[in-house]
């Protein structure tokens, strides 16, 4: 992986700013009795060129978060914006050219075509979407990505990273003004975990991207800049420079007190003790978290969107770099 002295293209853009935002961004599903609100008046703004992760119990709306955000999902109320193109109210035809055109994402499941070389694989949106490549980014993501002698393979000639790698060039290739990454690692063992979260971070100091991901893994959120922590959906509170263990403890704090509250089947609601807690800025200045007492654990990460339903298959031949 290099670090390369300047970046082709990043002064296109913007050093500081936010790269999305929402205020009063409102989600509920179903209605009447069975209603759930999955997010409640959250106002959010994420800075640009940071890594930001979301965090929090089962079902406190950190995948309807990133969905909204992103534009793959309708709001019930408020605004998004993208840079600064609101997006909601967009027509699904102008929204999906936003999407191809401004956003990256990465799942889970790799989503990678496995009859494609790893090179078709990561020009593919674009491809689809019929546009060029930068040829110099697209070379210099590969090669910060470490995938320069794996582009002719394909996905079940890759080990498990290797291919989450492809994904993650795959999401930077078209230089995306946001990368949204859900559960990045859910699926690769340790090492390989911990290798994607470092190509994030690279994405992030290298490259200039912003990346939103949303994790489960106190060891993942450390990689980002800022956690945002949600609890029936709403921002409760942020940490800035997190460690494993801070956000381990905050985590735990949730067992405690508003967690139990949706597990119980309690409305969605502001979460006691927390007032005011959800409009927040993802500034690295921002002020961190306090440990509390209390232990507890997380629920399994949720099953992803998949624009492109093919999965790298799970014989998948593993070789090591
Ligand atoms: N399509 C849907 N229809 C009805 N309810 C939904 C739908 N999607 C999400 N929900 C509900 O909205 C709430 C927030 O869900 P969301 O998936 O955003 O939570 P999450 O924090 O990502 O959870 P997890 O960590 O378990 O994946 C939950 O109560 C969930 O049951």
């Amino acid at each position: 992986m290099s670090t390369p002295a300047s970046t082709p293209g990043t002064e296109r853009a913007e050093p500081s700013g936010t790269a999305a935002r929402a205020r009063g961004l409102t989600k509920a599903y179903g209605a009447g009795e069975t209603a759930v609100l999955a997010l409640d008046a959250v106002d959010v703004d994420i800075a640009r060129r940071r890594f930001t992760a979301v965090m929090g119990p089962s079902g406190s709306g950190k995948s309807t978060l990133m969905h909204t955000l992103a534009g793959l999902d309708s709001v019930s109320a408020g605004q998004v914006w993208l840079g600064d193109t609101e997006i909601t109210g967009l027509k699904e035809r102008e929204l999906t050219r936003l999407r191809r055109d401004r956003v990256g994402f990465m799942f889970q499941s790799f989503n990678l075509i496995p009859t494609l070389s790893a090179r078709e694989n990561i020009t593919l949106p674009m491809d689809i979407a019929g546009r060029r490549p930068d040829p110099e980014w697209l070379e210099h993501v590969i090669d910060t990505l470490g995938l320069r002698d794996r582009l002719r393979h394909r996905p079940a000639q890759l080990s498990g990273g290797q291919q989450q790698r492809v994904a993650c060039a795959r999401a930077l290739a078209a230089r995306p003004e946001l990368i949204f990454a859900d559960e990045p690692t859910g699926n690769l063992d340790s090492r390989a975990g911990l290798e994607v979260l470092g190509f994030l971070r690279e994405a992030v100091d290298a490259l200039g991207q912003t990346v939103v991901m949303v994790t489960h893994d106190p060891g993942a959120a450390a990689h980002s800049d800022v956690v945002l922590f949600l609890a029936d959906g709403r921002i409760v509170d942020e940490m800035a420079a997190p460690t494993a263990e801070a956000v381990l403890e905050r985590m735990k704090r949730f067992d405690t007190s508003q967690g139990t509250a949706r597990a119980t089947g309690t409305a969605p609601a502001a979460a006691p003790g927390n007032p005011g807690h959800d409009s927040v800025r993802t500034d690295p200045g921002a002020r961190g978290a306090s440990p509390g007492p209390a232990p507890g654990a997380t629920a399994p990460p949720p099953a992803p969107p998949a624009p492109e339903a093919h999965a790298a298959p799970p014989d998948a031949e593993p070789r090591e770099d």
